[in-house]
């Protein structure tokens, strides 16, 4: 669907929240101060020259705030409403868990499908988003929803009992998945009844750290389309799309303890390449690279838009604070400081008319060649061409 980006927009800069597990036994080495949002972590360096002695230094990690409730009505409205609001304002956004295995990940997305109370941030957008649908008959909002799966570097269309071909495609410079099901929702209840049966097809396993950990990254977005103004033409039309990414957890696999040779093993290895592809590709973002290499993982390619794109992003990033998941911990919290400083051009998406969608497919062509020329000056170690700015 052709859309408008109006261009007066402010940029917007990714938030990150840090969600703790609850522990038994915190590790001594990590301080955290809630009143303002830092993790203070001991790292020892021994000192050069002499006999060998170690001194601690401190390293501190600040982030948007920091989330200690189990209660996931409480984390959902400090967190991730705001989110589903912009959304349901035609913005597109992004919800993503990101953490090492067993730090609650799935919990904060999904929660417990089976006990009400508990479930996750996924059920909680749906139950927002419906409830507006339900309460203003007059925007004649149309929802839809798809549910993505990405296993050992493969898609697999959750809501299809059969998997199919999945493909991503980039179209006017947005990303998409052909032969993704994308399914028309008229109610809460048919919304959560879809998602539960989603849920189901997940690929999970259980070792050492956690009993059901996904050994996927999973992507829910749901697809909104609702009129403004008081005039209902088409130029008053909104879209936007919300999705929620629950990133399976890099893992160490000492620690997992998965046989040697076996599936669990292969998969993780997969996941653990998977999340440095990402990790590479924010790192270009954060420095400002011409190119970024978002291609190289399935996953990293779906989240162009929310690092660095058309999108409102939030980021949760999950921790369990034992001592002996300090190394995770840090490299948790590594990642936390790089995203935080991630921008992205968020614009309100308004149906355009056949002229002007176009004019912006044209331009944005233009924009995706001068890309494919920086990627060629960086392969070939060229000085980069500059361009005048698009008009
Ligand atoms: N904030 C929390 N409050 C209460 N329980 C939690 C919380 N976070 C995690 N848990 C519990 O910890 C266990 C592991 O959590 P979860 O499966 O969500 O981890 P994960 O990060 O998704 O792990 P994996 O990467 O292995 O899938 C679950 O039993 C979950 O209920």
């Amino acid at each position: 669907m052709p859309f408008e980006f109006a261009n007066e927009e402010p940029l917007s800069r990714v938030k990150v929240y840090v969600r703790l597990r609850p522990v038994q036994k915190p590790s001594p080495m990590i301080h955290v101060d809630d009143e303002t949002g830092t993790v203070i972590v001991d790292v020892l360096k021994s000192s050069g020259g002499g006999p060998p002695r170690s001194t601690i230094e401190q390293s501190a990690f600040t982030v948007d705030d920091i989330i200690r409730t189990t209660n996931q009505q409480r984390a959902f409205e400090h967190c991730a409403k705001e989110y589903t609001d912009e959304f349901l304002n035609g913005y597109n956004a992004t919800i993503m868990a990101f953490g090492q295995v067993g730090a609650g990940k799935t919990y904060t997305m999904a929660g417990d499908t089976k006990i009400h109370v508990h479930r996750g941030f996924i059920q909680r957008a749906i139950g927002q988003v419906m409830e507006e649908k339900r309460a203003h008959p007059e925007a004649g909002i149309v929802v839809y929803m798809s549910y993505l799966e990405i296993y050992e570097e493969r898609m697999y269309d959750l809501l299809q009992q059969r998997s199919t071909d999945l493909m991503i495609i980039e179209e006017n410079g947005l990303i998409d998945i052909r032969g993704l099901a994308k399914i028309r929702v008229e109610t809460e209840a048919q919304a959560i009844k879809w998602f539960n049966e989603g849920e189901k097809q997940r690929s999970y396993g259980q070792h050492l750290l956690n009993q059901q950990s996904s050994r996927s990254h999973t992507f829910f977005t749901l697809y909104m389309e609702r009129r403004v103004g008081r005039f209902h033409t088409e130029h008053d039309t909104i879209v936007a799309k919300l999705t929620l990414v629950d990133l399976a957890g890099a893992e160490r696999l000492k620690k997992t303890n998965v046989e040697r040779g076996g599936r669990m093993r292969k998969e993780a290895c997969t996941i653990n390449k998977s999340i440095s592809y990402l990790e590479t590709a924010i790192y270009a973002l954060r420095v400002g690279q011409n190119y970024v290499p978002f291609r190289q993982g399935k996953a990293s390619t779906l989240l162009k838009e929310s690092l660095g794109g058309n999108c409102k992003t939030m980021i949760m990033i999950c921790l369990w604070l034992e001592d002996c998941f300090y190394d995770e911990t840090v490299n948790s919290l590594r990642f936390a400081q790089k995203v935080k400083f991630l921008k992205t051009y968020p614009f309100r998406n308004k149906k355009l008319d056949c002229a002007t969608a176009t004019k912006r497919r044209h331009l944005q062509q233009i924009a995706n060649l001068q890309q494919e020329v920086a990627l060629k000056d960086a392969l070939q170690g060229r000085p980069g061409l500059s361009f005048d700015d698009l008009t």
